[in-house]
């Protein structure tokens, strides 16, 4: 079943997803040169709203910078193109993927006679990222056997299309094994992140936030330590392992698609009681209250299209 994109912001224009086509000589197509962005869309009382729209665009600009991509826009002329394709599609909540790419200018490695870099905006109705089941009952993960890149490997602060291929090797080895996602460790082996997503801990009452070292930093991840430690809980940000998750009392992991999702077990062995553990659901609720625009305290982050 193909995404439903309905209308989409093409190089400063609305254009039917059909419309939306791209050269098979584009030198993202063949080299992974692309920067995209993962963004929610949420129907509140007062019509939808975008969650953290500015932090998603100046992120967006930034991973441009790291592939040395010129965007042909400014800042609010994307933000702007972000609003228009949430109100031309008439979605109350959605997920927005803004997309920039080396286009077919030339090929070759060198990816600078490529700029200035195309840019697109879509968006489509997309509900729990790992399936309602995972969320009630707590993820499955799995270690993957696919490390996360190292920072002097590929740019993991930068969401790269090409940095992808890692995070979909994980997540099909994850897949097949029969569990909903993958857990990536670091070169080293401590703890990295999921395929698309940050990972959280419990033990003893206390909100561990896995340090940013080579994973993207999150705004979910954020976003949710600000909350818990509203909610009155000690975070600390940890450098953890693979078995401290298996000690843990609960554990789950963030990010835009995959909002707050419980996880119940690591490599077939259950974390705590083997369910959505309680910090978590109270977490996962403010979450879901603050974008939403049921929580005053957060309406500064929601952006009214
Ligand atoms: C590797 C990775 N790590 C962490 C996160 C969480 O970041 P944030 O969304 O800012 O909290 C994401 C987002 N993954 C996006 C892409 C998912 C996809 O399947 O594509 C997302 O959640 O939109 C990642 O891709």
């Amino acid at each position: 079943t193909q995404i439903k994109a309905g209308l989409i912001w093409f190089n400063g224009r609305m254009v039917p997803q059909e419309e939306a086509k791209v050269s098979v000589l584009s030198h993202a197509l063949h080299y992974g040169t692309s920067v995209f962005e993962g963004i929610r869309a949420y129907e509140t009382p007062k019509g939808p709203a975008i969650f953290r729209l500015q932090e998603h665009v100046d992120r967006f600009f930034n991973s441009a910078k790291v592939l040395r991509m010129e965007l042909p826009f400014s800042k609010e002329e994307v933000a702007e193109a972000i609003k228009e394709v949430v109100r031309q599609n008439g979605y109350k909540s959605c997920y927005i993927r803004p997309l920039a790419w080396m286009g077919a200018r030339t090929l070759g490695v060198n990816p600078l006679p490529n700029n200035p870099a195309e840019v697109m905006v879509a968006a489509w109705e997309w509900g729990a990222y790992l399936g309602e089941e995972a969320v009630r009952k707590g993820a499955r993960l799995v270690t993957s056997s696919w490390a996360r890149f190292p920072a002097n490997v590929l740019p993991g602060k930068a969401k790269v299309g090409g940095n992808y291929v890692n995070s979909a090797l994980a997540k099909m080895e994850a897949v097949s094994a029969g569990a909903d996602e993958a857990l990536l460790l670091d070169e080293e082996g401590y703890v990295a992140e999921g395929s698309g997503e940050n990972v959280f801990f419990v033990r003893g009452g206390v909100v561990y936030a896995i340090e940013h070292s080579v994973n993207l930093e999150g705004i979910t991840r954020d976003s949710v330590i600000r909350i818990a430690k509203d909610l009155g809980y000690e975070v600390q940000v940890v450098r953890a392992t693979r078995d401290q998750l298996y000690m843990a009392d609960e554990m789950f992991i963030t990010g835009t698609a995959a909002e707050v999702t419980p996880v119940a077990m690591l490599d077939w062995r259950p974390i705590g009681k083997g369910v959505a553990g309680e910090v978590t659901l109270r977490i996962r609720q403010a979450y879901l209250e603050a974008v939403t625009g049921r929580r005053p305290e957060y309406e500064h982050w929601l952006t009214y299209v």
